[in-house]
């Protein structure tokens, strides 16, 4: 069955991104991280830096941990907020080009008062991750609050899950998930009507408009905490400088996994990884590739 579906091929894609000598930082998007409850704050960090890495204009963080809400200095770029109940007011405030949220979240009420504020904002794109995508497979809310999104506003979300949160949303077990990737991911797109990428080894993406296709990139180098955050990352910052650059979020989702396991396959061949490779590298070399396909 896996052998049936089609490789992956979209970092020809990539050439839209080139910019003309007049651009400014508008035109290369706003995009609003959320998540990083306290202890997973790395999370936000690692998914905001590959944001701002693969080129998105304006990286905001609505950070929920108090203790790690201010600005970096190894990395001052970063727009660093901390997280209030305010969730709609700071959304209508923001008006961001591209929300993603999930990494780091958490489950407290702060992180269900801003999944619920994002499932309302409506039209722009938004990425959906990690706990976010638990706080969905929970609450039946949520799920229709994504069904309805998806049906006034269609091919507007990507969720982003792994086995085990594919198995949660599906009422299942991560076994059963591997077992059946492509009907998981199949399932996963009629329940959400939503585009899902399932990570993992050979990750496969889908949407209810898009045959399901199959990344022949990637190693086991990347099975370590914050990969997914840096993708997470990197498919917003696609995104939304496709909403200028006429990249749709189906084709920055594939952009974004094809250059995440490209570049992952690159350093390992470079040795550096399998072993001890890191998310934050990954995201370097994601930019490097990025640019010399521009
Ligand atoms: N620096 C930081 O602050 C970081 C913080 N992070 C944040 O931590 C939070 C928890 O996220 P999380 O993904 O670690 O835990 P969770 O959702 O319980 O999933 C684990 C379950 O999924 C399964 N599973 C996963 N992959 C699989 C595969 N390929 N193939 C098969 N199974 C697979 C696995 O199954 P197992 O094999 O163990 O039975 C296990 O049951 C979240 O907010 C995240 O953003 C992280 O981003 C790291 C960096
Ligand atoms: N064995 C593997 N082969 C290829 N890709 C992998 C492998 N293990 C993990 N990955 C990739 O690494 C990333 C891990 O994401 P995820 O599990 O969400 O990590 P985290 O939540 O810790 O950031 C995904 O993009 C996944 O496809």
């Amino acid at each position: 069955m896996i052998d049936s579906i089609a490789p992956l091929d979209a970092l020809g894609l990539v050439a839209h991104l080139h910019r003309l000598p007049s651009e400014h930082k508008g035109m290369a998007g706003k995009v609003l991280l959320i998540g990083g409850a306290p202890g997973m704050a790395g999370a936000l960090l690692l998914a905001g830096n590959a944001a701002l890495h693969l080129g998105a204009g304006w990286t905001i963080l609505e950070m929920f941990d108090p203790a790690s809400a201010h600005a970096y200095s190894e990395q001052a770029e970063l727009m660093v907020r901390l997280a209030s109940f305010e969730a709609t007011n700071q959304l209508a405030a923001s008006k961001p080009d591209l929300i993603a949220i999930g990494p780091g979240l958490g489950f407290s009420d702060l992180a269900k008062e801003w999944l619920s504020a994002v499932l309302r904002y409506p039209q722009i794109p938004l990425v959906i991750d990690a706990d976010a995508l638990h706080l969905i497979a929970d609450t039946p809310e949520f799920l229709t609050l994504l069904r309805q999104r998806n049906e006034s506003f269609p091919n507007q979300v990507v969720l982003t899950p792994h086995p085990g949160e594919a198995a949660h949303l599906l009422g299942n077990t991560a076994q059963a998930i591997q077992a059946d990737r492509p009907g998981s991911l199949a399932k996963l797109v009629q329940l959400t009507r939503s585009i899902v990428v399932l990570k993992g080894q050979h990750t496969l993406l889908a949407s209810p408009t898009n045959q399901a296709l199959l990344c022949q990139q990637g190693n086991p180098g990347m099975a370590i905490g914050g990969m997914g955050d840096v993708l997470t990352g990197s498919i917003a910052a696609i995104a939304a400088q496709g909403l200028r650059h006429h990249i749709n979020l189906w084709q920055a989702s594939c952009i974004g996994v094809q250059l995440h396991a490209t570049a992952a396959d690159k350093l390992v061949k470079q040795n550096i990884g399998p072993i001890g490779l890191t998310p934050s590298e990954v995201t370097l070399e994601m930019r490097n590739q990025v640019n010399k396909l521009l």
